[in-house]
């Protein structure tokens, strides 16, 4: 695991969106797992920026979401798959059909879900998946006691979650409580893991999951065993880790990051 710690939400989003840029110019069907919440929304924009400014084209590329509600209205301008086409895919050049998400409204949710981890497959599998992290260690919707080994699945949010995700409803009463989330396995699968995290909120889970024992109880733990997963914070959520300034100078002294 690689952590490097930047100044701000701006840089991290740069850089995050140079590992996609240079996933892109190399292979123009690349996959990218997709995930919602506010921290990798420095990373759509930028990516926008540079498809409109920068000509850069995600004409043969692939988007796969993390994770989905299970119980909104198909088009709920909350259900993942409207916040991914909203914050991201209708924003550049990615052809509809080739963004996916788990089906939370399916009448057959396990079905749906191993529909889905199949997609991933025939895809190709995941080149680059980016992630956030809840404040209870939480990756897509694997809440902690997850399976390490887990697949997409149907799970229950922690309360934790559904009090964390109230802001984007108008009341917690309208947060779902079971969600569809690629399991921890699926996440694992993935070639290349970039974990965006901001504001001294997080500061607790990044220390868990980056300087914790790997365990069930903090689900984001499980990068410790990915080959290539690197971590990308500011200075607030870095704040309790032990090892922040090893990982500071470790960065500043590479003439670019390799996500080692
Ligand atoms: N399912 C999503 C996660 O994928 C995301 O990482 C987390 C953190 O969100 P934020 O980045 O807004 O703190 O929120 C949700 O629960």
């Amino acid at each position: 695991m690689e952590v490097i710690i930047l100044p701000s939400t701006k840089e991290i989003g740069t850089l995050a969106a140079d590992a996609i840029e240079a996933l892109v110019r190399n292979k123009s069907n690349a996959v990218i797992g997709l995930a919602t919440g506010s921290s990798p929304l420095p990373i759509y924009d930028e990516l926008a920026r540079r498809h409109d400014e920068d000509g850069l084209s995600f004409t043969g590329v692939s988007g796969f979401a993390l994770d989905e509600y299970v119980g909104l209205p198909v088009g709920h301008y909350e259900s993942y798959r409207e916040v991914i086409r909203r914050e991201f895919t209708n924003r550049v050049d990615v052809a509809p059909e080739n963004v996916h998400g788990p089906d939370g409204a399916s009448e057959d949710i396990a079905a749906a879900c191993q529909q889905y981890e199949d997609a991933i497959v025939a895809a190709g599998g995941i080149d680059l998946q980016i992630l956030g992290v809840g404040t209870n260690g939480h990756i897509g919707f694997n809440e902690p006691g997850s399976s390490l080994a887990s697949r997409t699945r149907i799970k229950t949010l922690a309360e934790q979650t559904r009090q964390d995700n109230a802001r984007f409803f108008d009341n917690i009463d309208q947060v779902p409580h079971h969600v569809v989330t690629q399991g921890l396995g699926t996440i694992m699968d993935a070639r290349h893991l970039v974990l965006v995290a901001t504001g001294a909120g997080k500061a607790d889970a990044v220390r868990d999951f980056v300087e914790g024992p790997v365990s069930a109880a903090c689900p984001a733990s499980i990068l410790q065993f990915h080959p290539r997963a690197t971590v990308i914070i500011d200075e607030a959520a870095a704040s309790k880790l032990a090892g922040a300034a090893t990982y500071r100078h470790a960065y500043e002294n590479k003439p670019s990051w390799q996500g080692l």
